[in-house]
């Protein structure tokens, strides 16, 4: 012990890897006790910490990912058993962002043989290249000729300049996004759809990956090995956030932030945000706040400092980093004690504003004008179509149509005409997508139970990306969760011009779906008799009830002799 203590009061030549006499000293030491032995060294040459264990296991400061700097510490440690640099040794050099990493070969005799020194190589170093750059092994006696601080100082100044480049041209995030694959027939679209989900909440996708999981990992899902690799991936590509395609727990994601470096967001907390993006007018805000913090709750415990990183974004909806976006004025900087008053305070405000929605509601029914609900998955074109039959191209009155997902949020009703019908409302509506999350669901199910006055669904599917049919069975599924699925639903399949005349036949078929393309307005005619059809069944319906309500009447009216 007390020789072990004596080594915080070894100094070596600042810049220097070791000196002889160190090693010498580390070599035996390690020899009596027959272990490890790890120092970490800073540049002063100081010996700042000393540990009875391997690389792994020795005493570092813990780092975040995406500093412009290394370490400031180098570690030395011995090797009892002989033998180079372990890959052990140069994970932690590169996940703990050390200046180096060296081992001193303990031999027999105990004293010291061979050293071994890797640091590691510039970031955007591609290819097969490795993140470390590795020495020839050099005699105990030469430990002090490598200057380590010049070979840190030029690879510091190469991480700056690479930084500062990157700063001065990038005004989006950059992420890496991770989708598990545990046997799932549609991981493929997964992978594909988070990717569409991230470029639209403001980042660029840096990588993306399927990681084939039969089981998780409990804290890390995927495990140490596959975060160390993409830990990697991110420091070469200089990438800063890490989403998963799936819902992490908190813990998870506390795990997972600890083990890269990286903010880690899931799912979830992406659509949440493009919601907070896309969000306008009074209702959906308050529906959107609602949801993030439903979401956030749980995840706020002993959280304690982080939580001001959630909403420490630049206040508006536009700026800030993807994951946290606060809808409107209000930024999530709440804690959690007023949580619970503002989620009261939220619930109470959405209550009166459907009131109100359902008195407008009535109004219309009144007017007795077939209303024709537009639905579909997110980024199908419902937006597009609207204005297509409402020939609303011009401003104002145009619905904002992008290539975005969930650019719609607010139902938006336009009066529209059928041949052989006359005026109907066409209403369009939020976006579907599968597993909506569930927070999510809740705080727009007011707006998604209008959809339940229709009297025909418009159910628009794009028939142009791979994966029509589980779309268009996500929503199915949502619709029947809704409770609005037995409603009359004509199947449109969109994006015909740019669709596989193939698949558009086959989905035409088990969909009995009509192929249009809402952009280049064809096919519209044949939709539009197609609804025209529908609406005159649902009409002669009504009336066939009416009657059958009238003849009912009369008949008791006749048993009461009235
Ligand atoms: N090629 C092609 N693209 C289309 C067609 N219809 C719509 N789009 C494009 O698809 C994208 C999504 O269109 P939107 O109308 O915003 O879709 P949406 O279903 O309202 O989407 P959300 O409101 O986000 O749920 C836009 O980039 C449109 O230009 C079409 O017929 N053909
Ligand atoms: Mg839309």
């Amino acid at each position: 012990m007390k020789q072990l203590s004596n080594l915080y009061r070894r100094r070596i030549e600042p810049g220097r890897v070791g000196s002889p006499e160190l090693a010498r000293n580390l070599s035996e030491l390690s020899h009596d006790i027959r272990r490890e032995i790890s120092v970490l060294i800073d540049r002063r040459g100081r010996v700042v910490s000393v540990s009875v264990a391997d690389a792994k296991g020795a005493e570092l400061p813990s780092v975040r990912m995406g500093e412009t700097r290394l370490a400031g510490f180098h570690l030395l440690h011995t090797h009892p058993k002989g033998g180079p640099l372990s890959k052990g040794d140069l994970t932690t050099l590169f996940m703990k962002r050390l200046d180096a990493v060296a081992a001193v070969e303990v031999k027999g005799d105990g004293l010291p043989g061979n050293v071994h020194v890797a640091h590691l190589t510039p970031p955007g170093s591609t290819g097969e290249e490795e993140d470390w750059r590795v020495y020839p092994p050099v005699s105990p006696y030469d430990i002090d000729e490598l200057d380590l601080g010049a070979q840190v100082s030029a690879l510091e100044e190469e991480i700056a300049r690479a930084s500062t480049l990157r700063e001065a041209k990038k005004d989006r995030e950059r992420a890496i996004l991770v989708q598990i694959d545990s046997g799932q027939f549609d991981a493929e679209e997964r992978l594909a759809e988070l990717a569409e989900l991230a470029r639209t909440a403001g980042a660029d996708v840096a990588y993306k990956e399927l990681v084939y999981r039969r089981h998780l990992k409990p804290g890390t899902l995927v495990g140490a090995g596959k975060l160390e690799e993409l830990t990697s991936k991110a420091y070469h590509l200089d990438a800063d956030v890490l989403v998963f395609g799936q819902e992490l727990n908190p813990a998870q994601a506390r795990e997972i932030e600890a083990a890269t470096g990286l903010k880690v967001i899931d799912r979830t907390q992406l659509i949440l945000d493009i919601f907070a993006l896309h969000a306008q007018g009074v209702e959906s805000r308050l529906q959107v706040e609602l949801a993030q913090l439903r979401y956030m709750k749980p995840r706020l415990l002993g959280q304690g400092t982080q939580l001001s990183r959630i909403g420490g974004s630049a206040g508006s909806a536009a700026g800030g980093a993807i994951g946290t976006r606060g809808p409107g004025e209000t930024k999530l900087e709440l804690d959690r004690r007023r949580i619970n008053d503002r989620i009261a305070f939220l619930e109470a405000q959405l209550r009166e504003v459907a009131t109100r929605r359902g008195e407008r509601r009535k109004r219309r029914e009144r007017n007795a004008i077939p209303v024709i609900s537009i639905v579909g998955y997110t980024n199908a074109g419902k937006s597009t179509l609207l204005n297509a039959f409402t020939h609303a191209a011009e401003e104002p009155r145009r619905v904002l149509a992008e290539n975005k997902l969930f650019a719609t949020l607010r139902p938006t009703s336009r009066q529209g005409f059928l041949p052989g019908v006359g005026p109907v409302v066409f209403t369009d509506t939020v976006g579907f997508i599968r597993d909506l999350p569930t927070d999510l669901t809740r705080a727009f199910r007011s707006t998604l139970e209008e959809i339940g006055d229709a009297d025909v669904l418009l159910h628009v599917v794009d028939a142009a990306t791979p994966g029509a049919d589980t779309r268009h069975d996500a929503v199915t599924r949502i619709l029947q969760e809704l409770e609005v699925a037995d409603l009359p639903t004509v199947v449109a399949l969109n994006k015909a011009d740019a669709a596989d005349p193939d698949l558009l036949a086959r989905e035409m078929e088990r969909l009995h779906g009509l192929p249009v393309s809402a952009a280049r307005e064809t096919g519209l005619d044949a939709l539009k008799a197609r609804l025209a059809e529908v609406v005159a069944d649902v009409d002669a319906q009504r009336v066939n009830d009416e009657h059958t309500r009238e003849a009912n009447l009369t008949a008791e009216r006749q048993a009461y002799g009235l």
